[in-house]
This record gives C-alpha cells, sequence and structure tokens, in this order.
C-alpha cells in the first residue's frame, strides 16, 4: 500500500537531506506511528506519502514512492494527487470557513468533486457513524471545541474515501480531552480498511494503538518494530523518543532489582501491573 525504496528528499533551501535513503513498507491496513526528534523527517516522510512533497514543497527526491496504487520515481509532476489524506496539527487551518454546520462541513469536498447527492450521504452518514459525529452534524464547526474539529476534519478526510490516511501530529495543539477524542476516532478506524500513518510523540497512546512503530533519525528509519519492541529498545534514549511511563517506573524498579528479570519492561499498564504484582508477591504474603 505504501511502498518507499531508497527515498532521499532535500528541500530547495536545505543543504542536507531531510530524508536519507530511507525504504518503509506499508500494509493495507496497517496503523503506522512514526516518532523521532525534532527535525529527524517526520513532517518530511508525511508530506512524501501525502503528495505534498516535492509536488508543493519542490526540492529533489530520488528513489521510489509507490502510495496507494500511484507511483513514481524521481521528481516528475503527478497528476491527479493520489486517494492520500492528509491531517495537520491544527484542525482551524483545514476546515473550509464556508459552512454553518458540521455536516455541511463533511459534504463540502465532495460537492467540489461534485459526488451525486445520494453517494454523498451514504458517505457522510457512514462516517458520521464511524466517528460518533451524531451530535455535533447541526453545529457549527468553529464553536467547537479543538478536539471536537480535528475530529470533524478527520471525518471529512474520510468521507473522501482515501486509502491511506496521514496524520502530522494532529494532537499537538488539543487539550488533554481533545487528546482523547482523536484517538477515540483512530481507534474507531482499526476495522476500516484505510491505512494509516501517524506521527506522534505520545508514546502511550500510540503504543495502545498503533500496530507498529517507525523511528526517525537524521532522516533515515532506525527501529521499526511493534510498539512494545520499539519503546522499550536500549537505542531508545539517543533518540529523543520519550519511554511510557510505565517503561520508566520498571526501568528504575529494575535498576533496584525490583522488577522480574524474566519479564521483559512494559509499555502500558496492564504489562506494568503484572510485573509489579509478581514482584509484591513475597511481601504480600509476610503482610499479616
Ligand atoms: N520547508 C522546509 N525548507 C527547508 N528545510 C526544511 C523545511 N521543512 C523542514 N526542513 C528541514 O528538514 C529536516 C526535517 O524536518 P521535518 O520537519 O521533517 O522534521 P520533524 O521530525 O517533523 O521535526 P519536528 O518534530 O520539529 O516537526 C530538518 O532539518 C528541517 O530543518
Amino acid at each position: 500500500m505504501i511502498e518507499l525504496e531508497d527515498v532521499s528528499f532535500t528541500y530547495p533551501t536545505g543543504s542536507e537531506p531531510a530524508l536519507s535513503h530511507l525504504s518503509l513498507s506499508v500494509p493495507a491496513g496497517q496503523v503506522c506511528g512514526v516518532v523521532g526528534a525534532n527535525g529527524s523527517g517526520k513532517s518530511t516522510l508525511a508530506g512524501v506519502i501525502a503528495d505534498m512533497a516535492p509536488r508543493v514543497t519542490g526540492g529533489e527526491l530520488t528513489g521510489s514512492v509507490a502510495v496507494a496504487g500511484r507511483s513514481t520515481a524521481g521528481t516528475a509532476p503527478r497528476e491527479p494527487a493520489p486517494p492520500v489524506g492528509l491531517v495537520m496539527q491544527n484542525p482551524f487551518t483545514q476546515m473550509s470557513g464556508a459552512k454553518f454546520t458540521v455536516r455541511e462541513e463533511l459534504a463540502f469536498g465532495l460537492e467540489n468533486l461534485g459526488v451525486p447527492r445520494a453517494e454523498m450521504v451514504r458517505r457522510i452518514d457512514r462516517v458520521v457513524e464511524l466517528l460518533g459525529l451524531g451530535r455535533l452534524t447541526d453545529r457549527p464547526p468553529f464553536e467547537l471545541s479543538g478536539g471536537q474539529q480535528q475530529m470533524v476534519v478527520i471525518g471529512s478526510i474520510l468521507v473522501m474515501e482515501p486509502t491511506v490516511l496521514v496524520l502530522d501530529e494532529p494532537t499537538s495543539q488539543l487539550d488533554p480531552d481533545g487528546v482523547a477524542l482523536v484517538f477515540e476516532a483512530l481507534r474507531a478506524l482499526e476495522d476500516d480498511d484505510v491505512t494509516v500513518v501517524l506521527v506522534e510523540h505520545r508514546v502511550e497512546q500510540l503504543a495502545e494503538l498503533a500496530d507498529r512503530v517507525v523511528v526517525l533519525d537524521r532522516g533515515r528509519v532506525v527501529l521499526d518494530d511493534v510498539p512494545r519492541a520499539v519503546l522499550t529498545h536500549p537505542a531508545l534514549d539517543g533518540l529523543g523518543v520519550a519511554r511510557t511511563r510505565y517503561t520508566e517506573a520498571a526501568k528504575l524498579a529494575a535498576a533496584e532489582s525490583l522488577w522480574p528479570p524474566s519479564l521483559p519492561l512494559p509499555v502500558l499498564l496492564p504489562d506494568a501491573a503484572e510485573g509489579f504484582a509478581e514482584v509484591l508477591a513475597p511481601t504480600r504474603q509476610e503482610l499479616p
């Protein structure tokens, strides 16, 4: 579904490549998280997959990019853009500003494409149901919270029925309630066929959601595995990627020989609880 092979990309004003000999293959339906330090190339990777770089940004791309059935090599411009949706940080900038209700906002892109009315209604109803937007459909989009707006942006992209959805730090400008709403929406996509690439520094939520996590460093993929393997990897410390609270707690415990050596480090609460329960079991028996 997404096949990047030996991709290097340099911005028009860049002296160094933002992506360097990067290869990445994401099968259909997978949720692939992308993490890495500032400037490691996450947004650039999102832009290449979403056909923004170099088509919109300019710059030089080498290697081959195949996304959602369309492929390119080199810098040749392509028409039309592939069916890839891109969700960015700030929902405010992605809404049309021209519509009075959420339902109208969801219809905006479809109207522009001249999608027949019955088909439009079918797609909007499906996405409203999928994302649980029912309560919001008659509300004015700009009166919603940031998290609700981001859900509407995700919805307005999903009604276009993309095969690939790229999200570049979609929660970075949201409060905790907004973050929860967006992750709820993304969880709803797990049963959908859409392939998701999610640039996200919230590792705990990523660990719960993603099938796989890729770590970038200076434009290269340096780690690529299931979330638990990546987020407990010893090399993570030097790559500007946070660990979850549970991994941090278990690492501290392990340093004091208080984590069962037979258990891998945890990433989420259930695994952490299991490990600490094992450590505490003898103590419990000693209690009166
Ligand atoms: N429009 C641009 N023009 C020139 N250089 C750019 C441009 N955008 C990004 N870069 C450079 O490309 C490299 C990768 O940047 P990118 O934004 O992809 O990293 P990132 O991992 O998304 O960083 P952050 O977490 O800070 O958003 C950096 O060195 C950055 O300075």
